[in-house]
């Protein structure tokens, strides 16, 4: 099959968005493409919404992982595609449909040519949260079936086509999701003396959390607190009773993410005094840091530096975060960025990665597995 075939596939994907742990439709699609390959050396099995296929191999010493994410964002799409999505507030705003697509491009190859090595293709669900990859590699399948390596990619909108970038080391932050509710007492617009509004208690919390960033993180130790969403209240002529604040904590060590939750903490605290209000904390699901080994990401590059037709960028760390990080902290293996050149970056309405990118990526793994002596 040729490997345009897969911008179809993606586009298909495109159109189905759903939220983690709620890929009902992705899974059922998924399932049905990758029951209609040959199936002689296949083994499919689930796990929620996620699905484990081995790709059983000729001689196996071993078990080669690899992990696409299969969850879309809670966001509205703001292209005019044909293949936008048909989920309202739902998209893949991160590009979870070309990981996928790529995975099954890359598992087409392998069922009709029988690998070395066993391959294991996991589809994982709930990426983007609450985090799918520690639940999948504390499950039963994954405890009787771990791989001995792991790969995966993220499509990456800055680079080109044709492009990889990656490092030997830490690739991606520690994150810590951050969710703040405020209960204070509401009341009539014009009577502020009688209420305590939780607005402007949610507003000046968000400004002194600026100051941690700031003044708190040693400069030379990188770090970031979003605040993604506010809500609060219920009309413009009534003091608002609720608020709540959430957002996301990133860093590049450990040592820095503890500071970081003892400052918010605290500031919390200031707030109750200050606001005469009822403040709860939750740093929601937390995910490591993604850390390539060093051994296999040094010969991945060396292979992509060293074949025709790709481009290999050694790139710096980023702030982005991905429970992947979770696989990498106990099986050797490393991931990658994908250029695929959208003036839109990763979580915008906007994003449109170029398609090209994925019979490209396809090529690349397939030449990279077969050169892993796996065939
Ligand atoms: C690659 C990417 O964009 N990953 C997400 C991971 C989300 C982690 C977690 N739910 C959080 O929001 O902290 C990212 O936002 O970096």
């Amino acid at each position: 099959m040729n490997n345009t075939h897969f911008i179809n596939v993606r586009r298909d994907l495109h159109q189905i968005p759903e939220l983690g742990f709620e890929e009902f439709k992705t899974q059922e699609y998924l399932l049905t493409y990758i029951k209609n390959l040959p199936q002689q050396f296949l083994e499919i099995d689930t796990w929620k919404t996620g699905i484990f296929v081995k790709v059983v191999g000729i001689a196996p010493t071993r078990i080669v992982g690899y992990r696409a994410d299969i969850d879309g964002l809670p966001m509205e799409e703001e292209t005019d595609l044909a293949f936008k999505s048909q989920h309202k507030g739902n998209m893949h705003g991160c590009g979870h449909d070309f990981h996928m697509s790529i995975a099954l491009g890359v598992l087409t190859f392998f069922a009709s040519n029988q690998p070395k090595e066993t391959l294991l293709f996991i589809f994982q669900p709930a990426e983007e949260g609450p985090g799918g990859a520690k639940p999948m590699l504390e499950s039963e399948y994954l405890r009787r079936n771990r791989p001995d390596m792991m790969i995966a990619l993220h499509i990456a909108p800055e680079y080109p086509v044709g492009t990889v970038a990656t490092r030997e080391g830490l690739l991606f932050a520690n994150t810590s999701e951050l969710f703040i509710d405020f209960l204070g007492k509401g009341g009539h617009a014009a009577y502020p003396h009688t209420a305590n509004d939780m607005v402007v208690a949610a507003s000046h919390f968000v400004t002194q959390l600026q100051s941690i960033v700031a003044r708190n993180v040693n400069p030379l130790d990188s770090a970031v607190v979003t605040i993604g969403k506010i809500t609060g209240g219920t009309k413009q002529n009534i003091i608002a009773e609720r608020a709540r604040v959430e957002g996301t904590i990133r860093t590049l060590s450990m040592s820095s993410m503890e500071e970081i939750k003892g400052r918010i903490s605290a500031l919390v605290r200031g707030i109750e005094v200050a606001f005469d209000c009822k403040l709860s904390i939750d740093f929601g699901s937390n995910y490591c840091q993604v850390y390539n080994n060093e051994e296999v990401t040094k010969s991945f590059m060396n292979f992509v530096q060293n074949r025709a037709n790709s481009e290999l960028i050694e790139c710096r760390e980023a702030m982005t975060g991905e429970d992947f990080g979770y696989f990498l902290e106990e099986i050797p293996g490393f991931m990658f960025w994908l250029g695929v050149d959208s003036e839109f970056g990763l979580h915008s309405g906007s994003l449109n990665p170029n398609e090209e990118a994925i019979p490209f990526a396809i090529e690349l793994l397939i030449d990279y597995l077969k050169s892993y002596n796996l065939t």
